[in-house]
């Protein structure tokens, strides 16, 4: 994999029939917004597409509407796939499927090997455990979905720290709707989604200068939960504030309409995964050779 290379479900069969999230709006959803869900799909992968990405699609599945966020189906470094296990019932047919999907990745090569979860622990996958590029190490998130006891078993899957991140709201269920890790060292983030020991681990590993503060409304509009490719961020139809703070801090947008999406409580980033990532960079093996 020489480019970044995502993972993402073909959304025939999303749509909003059950409420396991606050943002989750089963009364306004129709046959409109599925059509309007299909093109937001299409419109996403064209922009990943268009940065050089390649993108693999997983197929839709009847009954599992959210398997069109395959953020949460595992978290995955150095073609290490640790496989998600659900806290919600509605979500947990999901497992097979994206067991099977990683699976045939493993048959074509794409990945290496598919690690199981240690039983009696909830994880929602790269949802909960973000991969920080420059630092090198996860943000992983826990409380609403994600059980605290399931961190140990990422740091001992993949070999690289932790830094735990407790959320103290159903709102911001998921650490990537609240933390975004930019390239370059900066993190987009909403504060008021963290306990207060929380905030404090994140200025702890991120200075003063690189922490870029979500708004309520920039937070609201799912703007956090975006793909950031070099300069490049991919995130929903952001306010005009947000606009003006990521360009400053020298990041150029691209702006999808996710609005079908954002009515299930997701948008760009768990719309994806990325099955690329190394904890260490092709330059810093070659420096070692
Ligand atoms: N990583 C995310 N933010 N995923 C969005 C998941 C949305 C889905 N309706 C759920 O509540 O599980």
């Amino acid at each position: 994999m020489d480019r970044p290379f995502f993972l993402m479900t073909d959304p025939g069969c999303f749509d909003v029939s059950y409420r396991i999230n606050p943002w989750m709006k089963p009364e306004v959803w129709g046959a409109e917004k599925a059509a309007a869900a299909c093109a937001a799909s299409t419109a996403l992968r064209e922009a990943l597409e268009a940065t050089g990405a390649h993108v693999e699609t997983v197929g839709a599945v009847k009954g599992l509407p959210d398997l069109v966020f395959p953020a949460n189906a595992a978290v995955v470094l150095d073609g290490k796939v640790l496989l998600a296990r659900f806290r919600h019932p509605e979500r947990q047919g999901e497992e097979p499927h994206f067991r099977a999907a990683f699976q045939r990745l493993k048959a074509r090569g794409l990945v290496d090997e598919i690690v199981d979860l240690p039983e009696g622990l909830f994880h929602e996958g790269a949802g909960d455990a973000i991969w920080d590029a420059d630092r090198r190490h996860f943000w992983c998130g826990y409380g609403p979905r994600s059980s605290q006891g399931a961190l140990p078993a990422i740091r001992r899957t993949f070999g690289r720290e932790i830094i735990p991140l407790e959320l103290a709201t159903d709102r911001f269920y998921h650490l990537d709707t609240c933390f975004c890790p930019l390239a370059g060292g900066k993190v987009l983030y909403y504060p008021p989604a963290f306990t207060a020991e929380a905030r404090a681990n994140i200025r702890a590993h991120v200075a003063e200068a690189d922490r870029i503060e979500a708004s309520d409304e920039e937070a609201a509009a799912f703007c956090v939960n975006a793909v950031n490719l070099g300069s490049r961020i991919i995130m929903a139809r952001a306010p005009g504030s947000l606009r003006e703070k990521l360009a400053a801090a020298g990041y150029a947008l691209t702006e999808v309409d996710l609005a079908p999406f954002i009515l299930s409580g997701g948008a760009a980033y768990c719309m994806t995964l990325r099955l690329d990532r190394r904890s260490v960079s092709a330059a810093q093996l070659h420096a070692a050779e």
